[in-house]
């Protein structure tokens, strides 16, 4: 984020967008876009963070090439979120940590994405590989969609909002490396889209300690203001999140670099306005 601005890009390659560039959706033609995703955005923003799902839906070869794009932004020197939302029983989280966070693991991504509605502490297993590999794991905690308020708003026993306990689980995780003045290993997945959420369940997200996800913005209408609105002083923790925005810029390399970077400065522009 310091060296290139708190941008992230997805690598979503939706049908539509795919032959929008002129290609066939088929494997080859998610290979073109992904690729020149690749060439495009590596070395240009903070982190990009491929969908798991556009290549699970061509089963092995689809993962085998996602490995291919995770090992091209590795050689770029560009960080990789992958976005999987995985989440289950302890036991079982243990196998997903080792698959994406392990420490002798080829294929291992600098961070993912985890579900926590199995409980925060079933993450537990990906939480503390994360922390021994100095990978990352991002939390949901409130997100973009606008029925994700039904489940994260709910207030259990004690009055706190299931998003509150997420919070405060990263809170506790991130203690550490917060009183060393740096971000944790545990991140949030907070929408660019959720208006006043994190205001009306009163949640303290700067002293949360680690970096914020925020996606939604461009496609799902999130826009600079609106991640003023939803972060406030939490802003210089946010890595702004956009996918089909950016993508639609393609097929040229050029002009999603361009794309990127016009998106770079009003990201930029935004956590540090003095610049
Ligand atoms: O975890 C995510 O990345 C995520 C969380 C969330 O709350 N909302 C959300 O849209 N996402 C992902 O972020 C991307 C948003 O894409 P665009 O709407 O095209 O910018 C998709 O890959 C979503 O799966």
């Amino acid at each position: 984020m310091d060296a290139h601005g708190p941008l992230c890009v997805g690598i979503d390659p939706h049908q539509q967008l795919v032959e929008s560039w002129g290609l066939p959706y088929s494997l080859q033609g998610v290979e073109r876009f992904a690729l020149t995703c690749v060439e495009a955005f590596g070395g240009e923003v903070a982190c990009v963070k491929p969908q798991s799902a556009f290549f699970e839906v061509f089963g092995s070869r689809g993962v085998a090439l996602l490995e291919r794009v995770q090992a091209g932004l590795r050689e770029a020197g560009t960080l990789t979120i992958l976005d999987v939302k995985r989440g289950d029983i302890g036991s079982t989280m243990t196998a997903y940590a080792e698959a994406f966070l392990g420490q002798d693991n080829p294929d291992a991504v600098d961070a993912i994405t985890v579900s926590p509605y199995l409980g925060y502490g079933s993450l537990r297993p990906a939480l503390d590989l994360a922390a021994t590999t100095g990978r990352g794991v991002f939390v949901l905690a409130l997100t973009s969609n606008p029925e994700g308020a039904s489940v994260q708003h709910a207030r259990g026993a004690g009055g706190r909002s299931v998003a509150g306990e997420v919070v405060a689980g990263a809170a506790e995780d991130n203690a550490a490396a917060r009183r060393a003045g740096d971000l944790g290993n545990v991140g949030l997945v907070v929408g660019a889209t959720i208006g006043d959420a994190v205001q009306d369940l009163d949640l303290d997200l700067r002293s949360m300690g680690g970096p914020l996800l925020a996606p939604g913005v461009g496609a799902q209408g999130g826009t600079a203001e609106s991640l003023r609105q939803v972060f406030g002083a939490a802003l210089p923790q946010v890595l702004p999140s956009s996918s089909r925005e950016v993508l639609s810029a393609g097929p040229e390399v050029r002009a999603l670099r361009e794309a990127v970077r016009r998106t770079g400065q009003q990201m930029r522009a935004l956590v540090a306005p003095s610049d």
